[in-house]
């Protein structure tokens, strides 16, 4: 079977106005959540567009604190992060990654491979001045970027997430670049970062999503899942 297309290309008869929690968890656990997500991406996604800029800046600050402060992270000298760049009303800032930096950590953030889409490639964040304007307007590193298994040295993935739920699963953009670069992950902590208010009881899910074990959020710090 053809899989489905990103959320870009996908035809979601479903009215955002018209939808509720109760009926996008319909699907329940294990079952094919293709349409039930499209439709908690698009409320999730009008959630965030009705986000105050000032509301937002706050919230990236308070991100960049539990970071520093986090024992969890493990946070030293040694420490490879593998960020991203926010964009947009993503949860978080460039100041994020540098906030990491003056801790000594070494931070990787990703390039989206040209074509469809494939598991993603890193390259070293060295700061603001290194990045440029890339694919779907969010800003990466130029210069070579790693392979996928770049990921493997990593001690914590921060991902972006429209939302996460108790357990763990994740709800992205669409595309599955994440669930297709995770596995490489061997050896970190998988923290979904999201704004207060995305952390839902259930989301939809297929087999092919991978999991989080963490969730950061602006008022909740990190925290492990399940919760
Ligand atoms: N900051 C950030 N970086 C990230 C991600 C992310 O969510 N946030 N990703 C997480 O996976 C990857 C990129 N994933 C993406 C998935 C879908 C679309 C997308 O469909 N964008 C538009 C269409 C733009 C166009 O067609 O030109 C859309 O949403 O409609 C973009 C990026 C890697 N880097
Ligand atoms: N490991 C995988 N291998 C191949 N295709 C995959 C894999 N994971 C996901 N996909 C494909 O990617 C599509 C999008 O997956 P999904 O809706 O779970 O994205 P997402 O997790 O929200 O997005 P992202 O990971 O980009 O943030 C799915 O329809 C599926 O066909």
């Amino acid at each position: 079977m053809t899989p489905p297309e990103p959320d870009r290309v996908d035809p979601d008869p479903v009215d955002p106005d018209r939808v509720d929690r109760a009926d996008v968890n319909s699907g329940g656990a294990g079952e094919s959540g293709v349409d039930a997500k499209s439709a908690m991406r698009r409320e999730l996604r009008s959630a965030r567009a009705a986000r105050d800029a000032d509301a937002r800046a706050a919230d990236a600050e308070r991100l960049v604190g539990h970071l520093l402060g986090d024992q969890l992270l493990g946070l030293g000298p040694d420490v490879l992060v593998a960020a991203y760049v926010p964009a947009g009303t993503e949860p978080g800032s460039v100041e994020m990654l540098d906030a990491l930096r003056r801790r000594g950590a070494r931070v990787i953030v990703p390039v989206i491979p040209p074509g469809e889409p494939a598991p993603l490639l890193w390259a070293e964040y060295r700061g603001p001045d290194s990045l440029m304007p890339s694919r779907f307007g969010i800003p990466a590193p130029a210069g070579p970027a790693r392979t996928p298994d770049a990921l493997t040295d990593a001690q914590v993935v921060l991902i972006p997430a429209l939302g996460v739920d108790r357990t763990g699963v994740r709800l992205g953009r669409g595309a599955g670049y994440y669930d297709r670069s995770l596995h490489a992950a061997t050896g970190a902590v998988l923290v979904a970062v999201v704004y207060d208010d995305e952390i839902l009881d259930a989301l939809p899910h297929d087999d092919y999503d991978h999991p989080v074990t963490h969730v950061l959020t602006p008022s909740g710090g990190v925290r492990q899942l399940p919760l």
